[in-house]
């Protein structure tokens, strides 16, 4: 019979469930050991135990068993709106036990493989582990610590629930969120586990005594409440005993990871109370299970030095890599005026068309209240009446006015304040000029990398359809996509830590239930969110960090299948930090992973996932992934920079020798960028730039973001670096190395060929590889051809006056905004006038390629209509593409005609902004 073979809380509660008195069948377990037949038996004989069991196969009332019902997940809310949210929670495993049971640690280690995968089939309905997991099971039979290191969504929560199962000791698991354990614990109810969490959420505070009780299998704290509870924990660990702490999240140990918090910094607790050596009762330490998606080679150790993690830990790695995942950069002002550039997409795929073929309908009427109630979700039914340019972005109004829930609190603060607010910083935690620990413990390399490109098998599949999540940095943000989306019939919604609690359950809700398609979120849309068909996840500006970026887009393809992660980011720009309160050395570490970041974007030629893994200390056993954008797209064509980039080492050469304060005139804060940085100061990048500008002819109209590209290629080759002791995202203050000054000196014997960063290409066109201003932008520079210009197009009248800000609201909502030329309204005249320079350089480039695409495209429609008259044919098929020739034309020729008025625009209001890009005008005192 299988019950030969469970565990001892299957037996009893199998026993339990035929009627038989708990302490019968404890007592008949010990004689007769685990099998529910010999028990039984043993019961049915023994005269003694057969007087509590008249009628064993009578259900014994629940008050006689001893037992108490296992709570359901609702009971740990003091909430009047459990009949609103019961068909949320399955019916609850049936009992848990009222009395310790202590299991021997033979039992548990005797053919576990085989009673893990009964109680897998059980309880989660899977086949096998996975071999990680396995791993991490055995070190936990064998009582080690054990570091796991498996890609997000690859199943690493059932490495610590397994070990609650199988011992019938309780499990604690410390966790960061308390929304984390919420979802946690109401999965393992649906899968009858009973588990329960502790902390400032929990406001039935009979959960906390019946937990440490024993009365649960899985424990969830977050670390405050640990600390605690250390010595409740202590008495449960030599009553009913703990068969494990588990750290999930663990890179939150360290001050080298994303997402550092001081509490878990403090878990080493856990070594120094829970020891054999403490607790007398212990045979072992009870071991430790850290786990994590997302840690560095430098992360990892420190975590098995926070933690005090034994030298022999078990640190089990598995392949970050995930195959199914489809990586991709785009360029994107990511602000409002390209939305509809960047989410065309999105909105074909998840807009009206589809929703009206699919239940568009149930969409609208059951989701009425986030329509009501607009800001987080909109109706679809506002989409005709509304364009792009109709969006309120002031509309920042969370209000949440629903009758049906007003009055309805929920008691339990399930979900974090300032989940996307970046974590506060201990500063008692940072030591100064800390070296980064060193365990001395050889980190193995990962157990099971994939061997075959498996990208192979995506490239043909379709992205199938699933839904969607978009990360944005603010909260305000968050709204304003979703609001847009919605106006083209998208099931959009906005998440962030600043709406109202039961506002973002329903998010949940809908995400999780499919009604909501798209979520717009900060990062507090975070850690924990386990669907497994997520088919994009879109990062719609800068991310803070490679890991942050790694474990959010982790939550797309779950389900093996191909999914899309694409990142939006300006190119042109540099990213920042959010703001934050960080130490010093934070700061730093902050900045050098955001610099990561900004690398990952900039390059051209590496495959994205062998960039993303490598970076967590990964051989990527692959050349490629085949699938990302760089893989696809293949690199750019490899230039020999080999003048440009000696002219660069000679200047950043020429401006580090001078010893000679009088001589280094960078005091004028427009260059140096303050007043007060003192003679000692280097040039900055940009003050080379107009250097090299002014001495070279050949360079006068070359961009900034150009030489940006290069200085940082010129870094990664280690030919300079950075001259100023603060981090920057990219070299600032270049000072050349060694090694730059040889390659000078070597100038001509060596090439230098590289590929050209995504910077780099933006300024560059394939004839001239200097120059981003185009001919047509050049001719504004004759101050003849821009009267003639001006006069026909009847604009050379008095330029606009600055609008008063009064009027902004306004102006916000008319078409196109000229906002995006006082952008910064602070700065002084001159400065203003080169934003609008640069500005016009980039019209004026776009507009150039637009005019290019008209004619190509007017060409393309005389073909076909020469073609369609020398056939005397009314071909069907010809007139098809005519007409599709001719809609192509005049889209590209509406976008020349906007274009060309956003250039008037900037000429009208700045008309000598074309003097300053050509650098006619000098900054005072230069
Ligand atoms: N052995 C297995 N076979 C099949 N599916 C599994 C197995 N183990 C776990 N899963 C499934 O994998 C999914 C992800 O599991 P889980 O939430 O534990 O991932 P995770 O590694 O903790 O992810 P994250 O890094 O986001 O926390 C779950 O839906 C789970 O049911
Ligand atoms: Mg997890």
């Amino acid at each position: 019979m299988e019950g030969n073979n469970t565990c001892s809380d299957q037996v009893i509660a199998e026993m339990i469930e035929m009627g038989f008195e708990y302490s019968n069948i404890v007592e008949a377990i010990k004689e007769v050991g685990l099998s529910v037949p010999r028990v039984v038996e043993h019961i049915l004989k023994t005269p003694k135990l057969q007087e509590h069991n008249k009628n064993p196969l009578r259900r014994q009332p629940l008050r006689t068993c001893r037992l108490v019902r296992q709570s359901k997940i609702f009971d740990h809310f003091h909430s009047n709106d459990v009949q609103e949210h019961t068909e949320d929670f399955p019916d609850p495993i049936p009992f848990v036990l009222s009395e310790p049971f202590q299991v021997q640690d033979s039992d548990v280690a005797s053919d576990w493989e085989r009673k893990v995968s009964n109680l897998m089939q059980k309880h989660f309905g899977f086949s096998s582990l996975k071999s990680f997991q396995k791993e991490a099971l055995s070190s936990w039979v064998g009582h080690k610590d054990c570091l796991v290191l498996a890609a997000t969504g690859s199943g690493k929560s059932l490495c610590f629930q397994i070990p609650a199962l199988l011992s019938g000791k309780v499990v604690v698991v410390i966790s960061p969120l308390i929304s984390l354990m919420h979802d946690q614990c109401l999965k393992l109810t649906k899968h009858g586990i009973s588990a329960c969490f502790l902390g400032s959420g929990q406001l039935d505070n009979t959960v906390e005594k019946k937990a440490m009780g024993g009365l649960y299998n899985i424990v969830y704290v977050c670390p405050e409440t640990l600390l605690r509870l250390i010595q409740p924990l202590q008495k449960l660990a030599e009553s009913r005993g703990i068969a494990l702490f588990a750290i999930d999240e663990v890179h939150c140990v360290s001050k080298w990871g994303h997402d550092f918090r001081p509490d878990y910094s403090r878990l080493s607790v856990l070594r120094e109370n829970f020891s054999a050596s403490k607790l007398k009762s212990l045979k072992f330490d009870i071991p430790l299970m850290a786990l994590t998606a997302t840690a560095t080679k430098r992360v990892q150790e420190d975590i098995l030095k926070s933690l005090r993690m034994s030298k022999e830990t078990n640190v089990v790695l598995t392949s970050f890599f995930r195959s199914n995942l489809r990586f991709m950069v785009k360029d994107s002002r990511t602000s409002k005026a390209s939305y509809a550039k960047d989410f065309c997409e999105l909105i074909e795929v998840y807009g009206r068309k589809q929703n009206i073929d699919g239940n568009e309908k149930a969409f609208m009427s059951d989701d009425s209240d986030y329509v009501s109630h607009g800001s987080d979700a909109c109706s679809s039914s506002d989409t005709d009446s509304v364009s792009p340019d109709d969006v309120d972005d002031n509309q920042d109004d969370y209000a949440y006015k629903d009758d049906f829930l007003m009055g309805r609190e929920l008691s339990v603060e399930f979900l974090e304040n300032d989940m996307d607010v970046v974590q506060n910083v201990d500063k008692s935690h940072v030591i100064h000029g800390e070296k980064p620990p060193h365990m001395g413990l050889e980190l193995p390399e990962a157990i099971d990398p994939p061997k075959k490109p498996e990208g192979l098998k995506f490239l043909k599949e379709p992205l199938e359809h699933g839904p969607a999540i978009i990360y944005v940095s603010t909260r305000k943000e968050t709204s304003r996509i979703a609001k847009y989306l919605c106006m083209f019939g998208v099931k959009a919604a906005a998440y962030n830590a600043g709406l109202p609690k039961l506002n973002l359950r329903r998010v949940h809700k809908g995400f999780h239930e499919n009604t909501l398609e798209v979520i717009v979120a900060t990062i507090a849309f975070g850690m924990g969110i386990d669907k497994s068909n997520v088919r994009r996840i879109i990062h719609y500006g800068w991310p803070q960090s490679l890991e942050a970026y790694y474990q959010e887009a982790g939550r797309a393809g779950r389900d093996g299948k191909l999914a899309d992660c694409i990142l939006y980011a300006n190119l042109a720009s540099k990213p920042s930090l959010l703001p934050s309160r960080k130490s010093e050395e934070q700061m730093k570490q902050a900045y050098i992973m955001l610099s990561d970041c900004f690398r990952y974007v900039m390059n051209t030629s590496c495959c994205r996932a062998k960039t993303l893994v490598e970076y967590f200390g990964e051989d990527f056993s692959h050349q490629k992934c085949l699938l990302c954008d760089v893989c696809t797209n293949g690199p750019p064509q490899r230039l020999n920079l080999k003048e440009e980039a000696c002219i660069l080492l000679q200047t950043v050469g020429a401006h580090n020798v001078c010893n000679d304060p009088l001589d280094c005139s960078y005091e004028d804060d427009i260059y140096s960028g303050s007043k007060h940085r003192g003679l000692r100061e280097r040039p900055n990048l940009k003050v080379l730039v107009v250097k090299i500008r002014q001495q070279y002819q050949k360079f006068l109209t070359t961009d900034i973001l150009w030489w940006r590209g290069l200085a940082r290629l010129l870094e990664i080759k280690g030919f300079i670096r950075e001259g100023d002791d603060k981090i920057h995202v990219q070299v600032k203050y270049p000072e050349p190395t060694e090694l730059g000054m040889e390659f000078v000196k070597s100038m001509s014997e060596q090439d230098f060929y590289v590929y050209p960063e995504a910077d780099m290409l933006l300024t560059r066109k394939s004839n001239k590889p200097f120059s981003s201003f185009s001919e047509w932008g050049r001719g504004w520079a004759d101050p003849e051809i821009r009267r003639q210009r001006l006069e026909k197009m009847n604009l050379n009248k008095k330029p606009k006056m600055l609008p008063s800000p009064k009027n902004k609201r306004q102006r916000r909502r008319k078409g196109f905004s000229t906002s995006f030329l006082f952008c910064v309204p602070n700065i002084k005249k001159w400065q203003r006038k080169q934003v609008a320079a640069q500005k016009l350089k980039i019209v004026s480039e776009a507009l150039e390629v637009a005019e290019e695409r008209v004619v190509r495209f007017q060409e393309r429609h005389d073909r076909i209509l020469s073609q369609i008259c020398s056939s005397y044919l009314t071909n069907t098929e010809l007139l098809e593409a005519v007409t599709g020739a001719r809609a192509t034309m005049n889209q590209a020729l509406e976008f020349a005609v906007e274009l060309r008025k956003i250039q008037i625009k900037i000429i009208t209001s700045f008309p000598d902004s074309i003097d300053v890009l050509l650098d006619k005008t000098k900054p005072r005192g230069a």
